[in-house]
């Protein structure tokens, strides 16, 4: 028996698109189903200007293909010499919709990233002032502190004692992949907001390890055990506003994700909309998949939801999709859940 469900068009409030060949190979397949998303300035060198994100926003509006209407909502690389003027300029504009902050040297090119977070407080303290969203990679970089406690380590040591001191500032707490993270968010009040991605839905660090090593399956923060995958799934598909859809569809080639020392970052772009009915419909919740990937997001960033619908549709036969897309930078799998998924994008 099909099914089928519509929703308002979807956005993913998290996402790298790259640059150069990378951008116009993956671009199509995020603008396909998404009106929007919040750009990820990590790029090489970051996106540090909003004069910088300017010039990425055309470049960006240039790859789009023939026809396609998708709006890149973007984003400054917020650095310990980040000038607090510039920022609140490319936010007068409209141009820039967030400031990113990543913990320097805790995920892909975050080198450049926020040591010292007394460094940026100026910066910080304009944001409260004039309501700008601060995106933020919560993973403390310590050596000594584990990689699957880095989370719950940041929550506690740099992201409550920030939202103490400066309580207006706006917070999304990126990509969160533990109780701790969806529990800090649900106490979190109104100016605290949190993504969750596909796969951190849909994987637990088992199946990245066990059985050999699944090199498309390791991203930052890397997915934890399976108690922290079910509260993340309680938090999407609760319909709670805190919670919206951030894919972090982080394209890298094949050759440097099967690699001795293989990069962080799961491809999702192109299946998300499916994998995501396939979840919500497992938890009995496909009513809400609307609210997690259309309608929170937008009422956190204080914009208009879409005006567009999507159709999804739930077919006898399981569903396909490329492997892979062939970029010009090289070959990019997509996300591969590892069961059947029978639900499609229907035009
Ligand atoms: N999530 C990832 O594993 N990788 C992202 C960076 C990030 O979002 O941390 C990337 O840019 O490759
Ligand atoms: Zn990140
Ligand atoms: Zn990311």
């Amino acid at each position: 028996m099909t099914q089928e469900i519509t929703l308002i068009r979807p956005d993913d409030w998290h996402l790298h698109l790259r640059d150069g060949a990378m951008l116009h190979g993956v671009l199509p397949e995020t603008a396909r189903h998404f009106a929007r998303a919040i750009i990820m300035p990590n790029l090489v060198p970051p996106v540090v200007t909003g004069a910088q994100a300017a010039a990425y926003r055309d470049r960006i509006l240039a790859a789009l293909p023939e026809g396609a209407t998708f709006e890149p909502l973007m984003t400054l690389y917020l650095t310990e010499d980040t000038d607090a003027a510039d920022v609140a300029a490319a936010h007068a504009s409209g141009l820039v919709k967030a400031v990113k902050l990543y913990p320097a040297g805790a995920t892909t090119n975050s080198h450049g990233g926020v040591r010292n977070i007394e460094a940026v407080l100026p910066v910080l303290e304009k944001m409260a002032e004039i309501g700008l969203p601060l995106c933020v990679h919560g993973e403390v970089t310590t050596a000594e502190v584990d990689i699957f406690d880095r989370e719950a380590v940041f929550i506690d040591t740099v992201l409550d004692p920030l939202r103490r001191r400066l309580p207006g500032l706006r917070v999304v707490m990126e990509h969160i992949t533990t109780q701790e993270g969806v529990d800090y968010a649900r106490a979190g009040g109104e100016t605290l907001g949190a993504t969750i991605t596909t796969h951190h839905l849909i994987i637990n660090r088992n199946h990245i390890l066990v059985g050999g090593i699944k090199p498309h399956y390791y991203c930052l923060p890397v997915a934890k055990r399976e108690k922290h995958r079910l509260a993340l799934r309680a938090a999407a598909t609760s319909g709670a506003g805190r919670f919206f859809l951030g894919t972090d569809s982080a394209p890298h080639v094949d050759a440097l994700k099967e690699h001795a020392c293989g990069c962080a970052g799961c491809f999702t772009a192109t299946n998300t909309m499916p994998l995501l009915a396939h979840v919500f419909e497992e938890e009995g919740a496909l009513d809400r998949l609307e609210a997690f990937a259309s309608l929170n997001g937008p009422a956190f960033y204080r914009l208009p939801v879409n005006a567009g619908r999507m159709r999804l549709v739930k077919h006898e036969k399981p569903q396909t999709w490329p492997e892979k897309i062939f970029t010009e930078a090289g070959p990019v799998t997509v996300f591969n859940p590892g069961y059947p998924v029978h639900w499609a994008v229907e035009a």
